[in-house]
Parts: structure tokens; sequence; C-alpha cells
């Protein structure tokens, strides 16, 4: 369990990360998302105690990381893509860490199978590709057998087996009980992996929600409806609170009312329906709605 209360970290004048408190739970997979420079990998370095909070507290487990006995058996973290820049091969690489910390050499062996880097375990790790550094970065992380996992955009540089690969991995690992918390710029990478969700904008939680009740959330309730008799539909359903377009292809898009109540208001006044569909926002629809105010850099649109 990690617990994060009231946290900020300012940069001079920035605030990257601004108030944040949330409980990253055991047994769940749950995902850290936000646009770039939303304050996400900030956030996790003081998870780590590798930056200074300028005010708040982040525990693991109850204590604070800096004060963990036995660190890399409670939290395995892959905060930064090829960090490990070394003449060293990805095998010595593990083996010394496992070394200076009590780790039995059949833990390397085990590690560099579960990630799948059997063929280039002896090869020099600075020659290796971002995905590779992605899996030997995430070999480390699992080195300890930990109980809580941490790891910050793990997909970035995989190719899509990787990118299965490890949202097989990380949702086998909450299975089994672990805390697991995975950031990523990405709603959609999220979608299949992440059973709840963080989301952060300009160093704020806009979210803190299973990533079903985000996605209902989004877009209010909105109903696709086709009827040959679209006028009389409308008077069926008029109310304040409701709010109907037409598009081009005759179908009518309703806000503020149930696809239920819509077919019994249609019942009711005799009106044929050949359409009813409640739609459910996309992820990224309702990512992209929940942080449309909160990127630090929006993208020119051309006009
Ligand atoms: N060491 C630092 N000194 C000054 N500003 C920093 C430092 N680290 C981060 N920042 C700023 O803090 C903000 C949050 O950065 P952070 O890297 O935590 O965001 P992020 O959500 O992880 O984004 P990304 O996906 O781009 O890594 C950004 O505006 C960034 O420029």
């Amino acid at each position: 369990m990690i617990e994060i209360q009231h946290l900020s970290k300012r940069y001079g004048p920035k605030l990257a990360v601004d108030d944040v408190t949330f409980t990253v739970r055991p047994g769940i997979v749950t995902g850290f998302l936000g646009p770039n420079g939303a304050g996400k990998s900030t956030t996790m370095r003081m998870i780590m105690g590798l930056d200074r909070p300028t005010s708040g507290t982040v525990t693991i487990n109850g204590a604070p990381y800096t004060s963990l006995h036995d660190p890399l058996r409670q939290v395995g973290a892959l905060l930064e893509a090829k960090a490990v820049h070394t003449g060293r091969s990805a095998f010595n690489h593990l083996l010394a860490l496992s070394a200076t910390h009590g780790i039995p050499k059949s833990r390397v062996d085990e590690v560099i199978h579960m990630t799948g880097l059997e063929s280039v375990a002896k090869r020099r790790v600075g020659g290796f590709s971002l995905g590779m550094g992605q899996r030997l970065g995430i070999a480390v992380a699992l080195l300890g057998d930990p109980q809580t996992l941490i790891l910050d955009e793990p997909v970035n540089g995989l190719d899509p087996e990787g990118v299965l690969w490890v949202r097989q991995l990380t949702r086998y690992l909450a299975s089994q009980g672990r805390t697991v918390f995975l950031s990523s710029h990405l709603m959609s990478e999220m979608a299949q992996t992440a059973d709840h969700v963080v989301v952060l904008g300009r160093g704020k939680v806009l979210a803190d929600a299973p990533i079903t009740d985000i996605l209902s959330g989004a877009s209010g309730q909105r109903v696709t409806v086709r009827t040959p008799t679209p006028d009389l539909l409308i008077g069926a359903i008029a109310s304040p609170d409701v709010n109907v377009q037409q598009s081009p292809d005759g179908s009518l898009s309703v806000n503020g009312i149930a696809a239920q109540q819509i077919g019994e208001a249609a019942a009711r006044a005799g009106v044929v329906l050949h359409e009813l569909t409640p739609v459910t926002a996309s992820l990224e629809q309702a990512y992209l709605e929940l942080t449309q105010d909160e990127v630090e850099y929006h993208s020119e649109v051309a006009q």
C-alpha cells in the first residue's frame, strides 16, 4: 500500500506537484495518468525517496521509503528507461545488485526468464535498445520479489508483444496481492491493464476512481436514437435538462435522459424507433475531457 498525503513539490517558481493525496491499494493495478509534465515522475521519485517533498508525506506499507528495512525486497521500481548505461552484461548487472542485497543467484536467472532477456543476458547493457533496456529495468524491479511495484512508463519503447507482456505481467503480480502502480501518458494503454486510475494534470489530482467510473462520468449520458419521425420524438422527450442534436445522417444524439426513459416516452407517444443506443465514451475521450485544460503544452491545431 502506498499512501500519499498532501504531497507538494516546488522547483523554483514551478509547483510540479500540488497538494496531492491518494492511496495505491494492493491486489489491483493502479494506473497513474497525465499529460507530459503533469508531475507523475516527480511523484514517483518522491515515493522512492529520490526527491524530497516540499510538503506532505509518502509512505509505503506505513513507512517512508528511506526508512524501509531491505527496500529492494519491499519495493521494486522502474523509474527511468536506460538508467543503466554500462559495459556490464545484463546478467552481471543483475548479479551485482543481487549480491549486494543478499538475493540468491537463482533469482537472477528467474527474472531474466520472466522478462524474456535470456538471449541477450550476456550482452553489454550499453548496446541495448530502448525496449531491451525497459525489460532489464523491469527485471531489476522484480529482483527482490517485492510486494510493491512502481513502474514509470513501463511500455515506453516496447513493441506490441512487449506491451502485451507488461499488461499480463502487471495483472499477474496484482492478482498475487501485490501493489502495482504504473504511469503512462496514454489512456488507451491503461484501458486493458488498470483497475483503478489516478489522473494528474498540472500537478493536481483530476480523478481518482475505478476505470469504469471514469468512463461513465465522461460526456454525461448520451444516447444515439434513430427514428423515422424525429420531430415527434423530440417533442416526446422535451425538457429543460434534455439536449438533442441531429446528425447529418439523420440520427439524434440525446443528452440528459437515459435510453430506457427515451424508449418509454417513445412508446407512450407511438413513435417508432429504429435504434436506441447508450453511448459510452472511449477512455481516450474521457481522459481528454478530464485533462483538456491541464496540459502544459498544447499542440497548435492547423486551421
Ligand atoms: N528537477 C527539476 N527541476 C525543475 N523542474 C522540474 C524538475 N523535474 C521536473 N520538473 C518540472 O516539473 C513538472 C512535472 O514534471 P514530471 O517529469 O514529474 O512530469 P511527468 O508527468 O512525469 O511528465 P513526463 O511524462 O513528461 O515525464 C514539469 O513542468 C517539469 O518541467
